[in-house]
């Protein structure tokens, strides 16, 4: 269980989260949106550990983060983050065997036998003795989920182990640059892990993977918890409209199970140059 309360966190004097409260349970993908600038990458990135000037608290499993030693959380949780640049041209293998740092300091049969698992998983292990850096973004992006994958699972097997109060997966913009197949195949693996009893919060700017994945939304404005709930709650034209500023139909089709987010046409946010017109005279 994560549990977020009164979390706030300033660089210098600007307030970037302000008492943020909310709490993910395992067996629950849960999704993180809002507009650009709104404080999302930076609420992973506290949970993450990366920021420890916060004020209010994050707890584990009851337990404060900063209570927890580096070394323990990186065995409890793994983040894939917005944007990883290497310098290095490391192999598509050695990229994503990094997410087995945190648990060796020789690399073991069963270390090698679960990269290979999660490169098979995210469709890149015909890429494994390719240099990460010639490959496609997309692709990348695919190697980057196979290493937090690498880092989360205890067996090459996506069955059989309960997760459940021990593992923890954050995901920033995970499918960005991914086609669509590796969109729902990486949201697919996200919700197989979360029913294995992993905590999932995923940031998305997508509604339509969020009406279709999300079992719980928080909705984050200007750093502030704007909403929270399931998809029929959140996911609403008024919410969407107060949160980004855009009209949107929610509208529900027979053969869709979840509500599909359909914008107005294009243009409808600027004035025309005739509004214009009006406008000056
Ligand atoms: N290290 C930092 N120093 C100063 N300001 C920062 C820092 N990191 C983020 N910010 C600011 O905090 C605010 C929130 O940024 P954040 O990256 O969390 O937004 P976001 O919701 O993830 O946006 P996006 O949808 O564009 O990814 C922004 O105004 C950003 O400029």
């Amino acid at each position: 269980m994560l549990g977020i309360k009164e979390l706030s966190l300033f660089f210098g004097a600007a307030r970037i989260l302000d008492r943020v409260q909310l709490q993910a349970r395992p067996g629950e993908l849960c999704v993180l949106m809002g507009p650009n600038g709104a404080g999302k990458s930076t609420l992973l990135r506290t949970i993450a550990g990366e920021y420890i000037h916060y004020r209010g608290s994050i707890t584990l499993n009851g337990r404060e983060l900063h209570q927890i030693p580096v070394a323990a959380q990186a065995r409890q949780r793994a983040v894939l983050g917005q944007q990883l640049v290497l310098q290095m041209p490391f192999t598509v293998m050695e990229v994503a065997g990094m997410g087995r740092y945190a648990y060796y300091t020789r690399e073991t049969s069963l270390d090698k036998a679960i990269v290979t698992y999660a490169l098979q998983l995210l469709q890149v292990y015909d890429l494994k003795d390719r240099s990460y850096l010639t490959l496609s973004g997309g692709q990348q992006q695919r190697v980057q989920m196979a290493r937090v994958l690498s880092q989360l699972l205890e067996a090459p097997d996506l069955d059989g182990v309960d997760y459940t109060g021990r593992k923890m997966l954050l995901l920033d913009e995970p499918v960005t640059g991914m086609d669509i197949l590796h969109q729902q195949l990486s949201l697919q693996l996200a919700t197989r892990l979360s029913q294995q009893g992993v905590l999932v919060l995923a940031v998305l700017h997508d509604f339509q993977l969020a009406a279709a994945y999300a079992q719980r939304i928080f909705l984050l404005k200007e750093g502030r918890l704007f909403t929270q709930g399931d998809v029929a709650n959140v996911l609403t034209s008024a919410y969407i409209k107060s949160c980004f500023g855009v009209e949107v139909s929610v509208l529900h089709h027979p053969d869709c199970v979840y509500p599909l987010v359909a914008t107005s046409p294009a243009g409808a946010l600027f004035p025309s140059p005739a509004d214009k017109a009006i406008n000056v005279y």
